[in-house]
């Protein structure tokens, strides 16, 4: 051990240099002792001894290596290592310099453009990385995430498969996508070379170009690409790729985006998840009403109807609004929609009560310029006229009187039950949800869509034409959707799989099973779930379908009897954004005979107006 301490211990030195015992015949002036103090990186020829200082500076460890070595008495090795300080010090000293003129050739002989990973451009480019350069290429370094992952990660493109690789687990090999990470690269198109960085958020990298901060001053990730020359077009051809790209794969796949996440800083992303194309004819509800919109939603993506709208001066937006109880299709035919209309839809949930004016309003500005935006049940986000409710919800884990009653003080009276309980903390004015809307700087060209379960609570402003361009009921079953969710989700099977029954037997039973619904009954949801529950067998379905019906019956009634905790919760809303603004949906009836194709409609929408009615008694 003493030794060991001897060896490392600071030796004297000279004029505080790096002294080395070298062996006496090594040096041009010989001396009379074997242990001479030298300065060998001041003997011409070896190593500037400036530079060894330098490398010791930034790397301690070698300085205590290279004394271990004198120690040991191993002096050629110790010359050597003084070469390779050499050369740490020199790159030290070059490095600076090579930073100022690597910075300056960028400045002078390229152009870059900066995009911030929640940009719908920020998720084509890493898509087209992803396939041409990461997947096919030979990289030797990749971000990997799972589809769920994505969920959690603005701008995360859909999930790529691994080239040919079988899946490893159980887990479905889609799921994973592979990325290109954090980190420059180099790539190609042509002749002409690319330089794609991509920029984490530690806060140390604040001053690399490709960060943008948003206005609470956090950061956002970014992609940043170069390339030689003094002109944007070549980057912006290549955007066009990235695009291009985009929509060939989107063959098979519709990208629902969701606005918000776990964090704060997500709430002002877009979060990818892609789904399979739901197809129109999956929607089961009256075809006229279908037709109708899909006609008009075909419209109004058209370059035609973009014409029309610039030759008249009318903003280029166009807005629905589908209501009905849970469970009719509201949501299913906005994604169905999306996936015939080639677009991407947007979801927006202003329930949650993470969402602030500010951040709804980045949500819209980052979205492209064709695609739907769906605002799911705006009548249950509790919109105020002044300002965003801000109730908070209290629940019996979590009182904010108990500090006081500790203090002796008596507490003040409860809340309603209704208040405490199904309250709902929102920030989004309705100033801020129309500015977003449809205010000035809002991107034109999208098609929103907003539902609701009942939109007499909502405020006239909101669904003024203009805003809401149709309105489209969901209801319950007829007989003909009941049939043809039957022939949609057990014949189709049945006759694709052989399974022993003819067209006609097919056409049969699903007569038969439409008879045994009752019409305006049940909901699309509930059907289905029965459907889903006699796994593809026609017979199964037509001897159990009379039991269910009574069951279900029974609950829905056993349901009415005691209001439920969703009808409280609209009350208290009713109240709160009703006020005052002179009572928003026109009429019911109104509306009805515009839209009217749907069986029993018109009774629907009384129930559905007594419903609430006795909500407020
Ligand atoms: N008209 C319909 N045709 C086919 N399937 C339907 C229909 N309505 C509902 N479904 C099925 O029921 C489930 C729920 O549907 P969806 O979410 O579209 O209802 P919703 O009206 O949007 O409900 P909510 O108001 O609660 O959001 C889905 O699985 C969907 O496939």
């Amino acid at each position: 051990m003493s030794n060991l301490f001897d060896a490392v211990a600071p030796i004297p030195t000279k004029d505080a240099g790096v002294l080395v015992r070298l062996p006496t015949a090594s040096l041009a002036s010989p001396s009379t002792s074997t242990e001479l103090w030298a300065e060998p990186l001041d003997t011409p020829g070896i190593v500037p001894r400036h530079l060894v200082r330098s490398a010791t500076a930034s790397f301690p460890f070698l300085e205590v290596l290279q004394r271990l070595l004198h120690r040991l008495r191993f002096n050629s090795t110790t010359v050597e290592i003084e070469k390779v300080l050499a050369l740490v010090g020199l790159y030290r000293v070059i490095k600076p310099v090579y930073n100022y003129m690597k910075d300056f050739f960028f400045w002078a002989c390229t152009v870059q453009i900066t995009i911030p990973e929640t940009d719908p451009v920020a998720r084509e480019v890493l898509s087209w990385m992803a396939t041409e350069v990461i997947r096919k290429g030979n990289t030797r370094s990749a971000m990997l995430i799972t589809g769920g992952m994505g969920n959690f990660m603005p701008g995360i493109p859909p999930p790529i498969r691994f080239g040919g690789a079988a899946p490893v687990s159980n887990r479905v090999d889609e799921e994973v996508a592979c990325l290109p990470p954090i980190g420059t690269r180099i790539f190609w198109i042509g002749f002409r070379p690319f330089l794609f960085s991509r920029n984490g958020s530690n806060g140390s990298n604040a001053m690399i170009p490709g960060f943008v901060m948003n206005d609470r001053g956090q950061m956002h990730n970014a992609l940043t690409i170069y390339t030689l020359g003094w002109e944007l077009a070549p980057l912006r051809k290549f955007t066009d790729l990235c695009h291009e790209l985009q929509i060939k794969n989107r063959t098979g796949t519709t990208n629902v985006y969701f606005a918000g996440g776990p964090s704060d800083y997500h709430c002002d992303g877009w979060q990818c998840v892609p789904k399979a194309i739901r197809k129109l004819d999956t929607i089961d509800m009256d075809e006229d009403v279908k037709a109708d919109i899909v006609r008009d939603a075909e419209y109004y993506n058209s370059n035609d109807s973009r014409q029309f709208f610039a030759d008249c001066g009318i903003p280029y937006r166009r807005g629905y609004l589908f209501w009905g109880p849970p469970g009719t299709g509201k949501s299913s035919l906005s994604i169905a929609l999306a996936g015939h209309l080639q677009c991407d839809i947007y979801h927006i949930n202003l329930a949650s009560g993470t969402m602030s004016d500010g951040s709804l309003h980045r949500l819209f500005l980052a979205l492209p310029k064709q695609c739907i935006v769906v605002i799911e049940d705006i009548d249950s986000a509790g919109i105020d006229r002044e300002q965003g409710a801000s109730i908070e919800p209290v629940t019996a884990t979590e009182n904010p009187f108990d500090s006081i009653m500790l203090a002796g003080i008596p507490p003040p009276p409860p809340l309603p039950e209704q208040r405490r309980h199904h309250s709902v903390r929102n920030t989004v004015t309705l100033s801020g949800l129309l500015n977003a809307i449809d205010g000035n700087a809002t991107q034109e060209g999208r098609l929103l869509i907003m539902t609701s379960n009942n939109p007499d609570i909502l405020d006239a402003a909101l669904t003024r034409p203009g805003r809401v361009d149709k309105r489209v009921y969901f209801g319950n079953m007829s007989k003909a959707a009941s049939k043809s969710i039957f022939l949609r989700m057990i014949g189709r099977w049945a006759l694709a799989h052989d399974a022993g029954y003819s067209p006609d037997e097919i056409e049969h039973y699903a007569s038969a099973f439409a008879d045994k619904i009752p019409a305006d009954t049940f909901t699309p949801a509930q059907v289905q779930n029965f459907l889903q529950d006699c796994r593809n067998d026609p017979l199964k379905v037509l001897s159990e379908v009379d039991a269910w019906v009574r069951e279900t019956r029974n609950k829905t009634d056993a349901a009415k009897s005691t209001p439920s905790e969703s009808t409280t919760s609209s009350t208290s809303i009713v109240y709160s954004s009703s006020t005052g603004t002179g009572g928003p949906m026109d009429s019911h009836a109104e509306y009805c005979a515009v839209q009217g194709p749907l069986g029993k409609k018109e009774t629907q929408m009384l129930s559905a107006g007594e419903e609430s009615d006795e909500s407020k008694k």
